[in-house]
């Protein structure tokens, strides 16, 4: 019989698995996904690791299993889609109106804190690579989501900008956001409560919060 999700669980994947073609990507992937939670996950390129975020997300179907979430939710792709065409702050408002928010106080904090604030003028197409990761990032976080998934968030970001982005991340999980995190740094992994190798089509746990 299928357990309910918890009151404190903001993600829940059971036994997913996914195919392209006749090339199994995930074989029965598990996770569970507590409020205030900062979760990494870790694999080889095409292992499969965006393909489990889609999934999460509810953005992809999974062949078999299930993929249920509660909560508001943040999603930052891998691959930034922005309209090339609009400027920082006009992505901002089309945004703001999706999530039907009252005002941009947390959009323009992010871009505080992410040092871009004097790019709201610019359009995308003008921006740097980091910068419109910046953008995608603040995109996901202007509504202060009850669950946040990131597919390598950091990518082109200079040093300040990283340490920037873990100070945010803590701050959102110890307000008890429930972040799962996909990164190739080796030098991230310390930051994570808990930490999944995807290997083979399953996640394996490589390590437990004390
Ligand atoms: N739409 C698709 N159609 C067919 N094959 C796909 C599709 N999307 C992904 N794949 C394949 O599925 C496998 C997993 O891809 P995925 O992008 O999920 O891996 P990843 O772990 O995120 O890789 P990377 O670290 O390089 O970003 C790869 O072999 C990829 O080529």
């Amino acid at each position: 019989m299928r357990r309910e999700m918890s009151r404190q669980e903001r993600l829940r994947l059971s036994g997913v698995h996914k195919s392209y073609g006749r090339t199994p990507v995930l074989r029965g992937v598990s996770l569970s996904v507590p409020a205030g939670s900062l979760v990494g996950v870790v694999g080889e390129n095409g292992a499969g690791k965006s393909t489990l975020l889609r999934i999460a997300v509810g953005q992809l179907a999974p062949d078999r299993g299930r993929a249920e979430r509660a909560g508001t939710l943040g999603y930052c792709p891998q691959r930034v889609r922005l309209d090339e065409a609009l400027t920082v702050g006009q992505h901002l408002r089309l945004f703001q109106a999706a999530y039907r928010l009252p005002d941009l106080g947390r959009a323009n904090e992010l871009l505080e804190t992410f040092r871009f604030a004097d790019c709201r003028q610019r359009r995308t197409r003008e921006l740097s690579g980091g910068t419109r990761q910046k953008l995608n990032l603040t995109l996901a976080l202007m509504h202060t989501p009850d669950l946040l998934i990131l597919d390598e968030p950091h990518q082109g970001f200079d040093w300040d900008a990283y340490e920037r982005f873990w100070a945010v991340m803590e701050k959102l999980r110890n307000s008890g956001c429930a972040i799962v995190v996909v990164s190739h740094l080796l030098h991230d992994q310390d930051r994570f409560d808990t930490l999944h190798h995807l290997r083979a089509g399953s996640l394996h746990p490589e390590r437990r919060a004390a």
